[in-house]
């Protein structure tokens, strides 16, 4: 296979608090390939967002200090670039969707014009600067979102729209000009469920229909086997259990997989079975060891002094587990 798209490589991050620093990522490490859908699952407080927001380097300033990682995109380590470069990147290459599109979108200008300013400083040549040609390509890029009468949308106020139709927007604006990456952060979670899955097949269908590469963040491992190739389970900032969907599924390995699955609502009734007792470890005074282990089922006295590093199990499944 050629090399990554993006490859994260061993990304520690911390927040200053005033308690101290919050050692949030322990070492993860993520890669994606030209064309693949991965997933990004774990509970609440895992920091999957830490971990995107540190790609577009759009952590908040001050309080995130990343003491160790690489961040490569095509090999050129996003974390070193130069302000220039960075702004490439983000206008041409690795675009990002949030969770909760009214807040992507400023209540006071229209759609027409934040979509505009989008495309004005997504560095094209002056030909493709026309006017003409940007509302060109924002009215493309609306009726690729299948919203009806473009026109009229662009004039909208982001108040004037449905939720549905903000995020819609949202992707729209981050598909408008040539992007290699999507990165989504649970978008649609705030919109009722029929609405969160219009939102996902569409964004599939765009992904695919452009041969870009998306990276999809939730909390929810029903959603990642309908979208992704490929999941990172995330634990605590670490990356606990990797494999392609259909594999994970079908042979999920590590406790926390487990404790994942067993939480997914059973669409034959039943409701919701036991899932995982405890919660998220406090990042000031993270356990030792595997930092899985004080909720963990099977573990043992080494999980408690050694940290388990992926092993690769063959065909690209790995697991982070003395255990299995
Ligand atoms: N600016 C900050 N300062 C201190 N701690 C922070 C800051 N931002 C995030 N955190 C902490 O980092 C941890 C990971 O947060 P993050 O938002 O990355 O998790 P997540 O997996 O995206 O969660 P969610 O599913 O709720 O979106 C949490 O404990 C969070 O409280
Ligand atoms: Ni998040």
């Amino acid at each position: 296979m050629s090399n990554p798209v993006l490859e994260i490589k061993n990304l520690h991050v911390w927040y200053r608090t005033y308690g101290g620093y919050s050692r949030v990522l322990d070492g993860v490490n993520l890669h994606v390939y030209k064309g693949e859908k991965v997933g990004l699952v774990g509970e609440a407080g895992c920091g999957k967002t830490t971990t995107m927001r540190s790609v577009l380097r759009i952590l908040p300033e001050g309080q995130a200090h990343i003491p160790e990682g690489q961040i490569l995109y095509h090999g050129n380590d996003i974390l070193k670039m130069k302000p220039r470069e960075l702004q490439q990147v983000r206008t041409r290459g690795i675009s990002m969707i949030f969770q909760e599109p009214a807040a992507a979108l400023n209540p006071v200008f229209t759609v027409g014009t934040q979509m505009f300013d989008v495309i004005k400083y997504s560095g094209l040549s002056k030909e493709e600067s026309r006017k003409d040609n940007i509302k060109r390509l924002a009215i493309q890029a609306i009726k690729e979102v299948y919203i009806p009468d473009p026109e009229r949308i662009l004039n909208c106020y982001p108040n004037q729209l449905s939720g549905g139709m903000k995020q819609r927007i949202c992707i729209a604006m981050a598909i408008v000009t040539a992007r290699e990456l999507l990165i989504a952060d649970e978008p649609g979670t705030s919109l009722d469920v029929t609405i969160q899955d219009q939102v996902h097949r569409l964004l599939r269908g765009l992904v695919e229909k452009k041969g870009m590469s998306l990276i999809m963040i939730t909390h929810s491992l029903g959603v990642a086997r309908e979208l992704t190739d490929r999941i990172y389970v995330m634990y605590a900032g670490n990356i606990v259990e990797v494999a392609r969907t259909s594999v994970l599924f079908a042979n999920p390995l590590h406790p926390y997989t487990l404790g994942l699955l067993s939480s997914v609502p059973r669409l034959t009734g039943g409701g919701v079975a036991e899932g995982i007792y405890g919660r998220i470890p406090d990042y000031l005074r993270p356990p030792g060891g595997c930092r899985f282990h004080p909720r963990c089922p099977r573990a043992v006295q080494r999980c408690r002094e050694e940290k388990p590093l992926l092993r690769d199990l063959g065909d690209g499944h790995q697991v982070a587990c003395f255990q299995v």
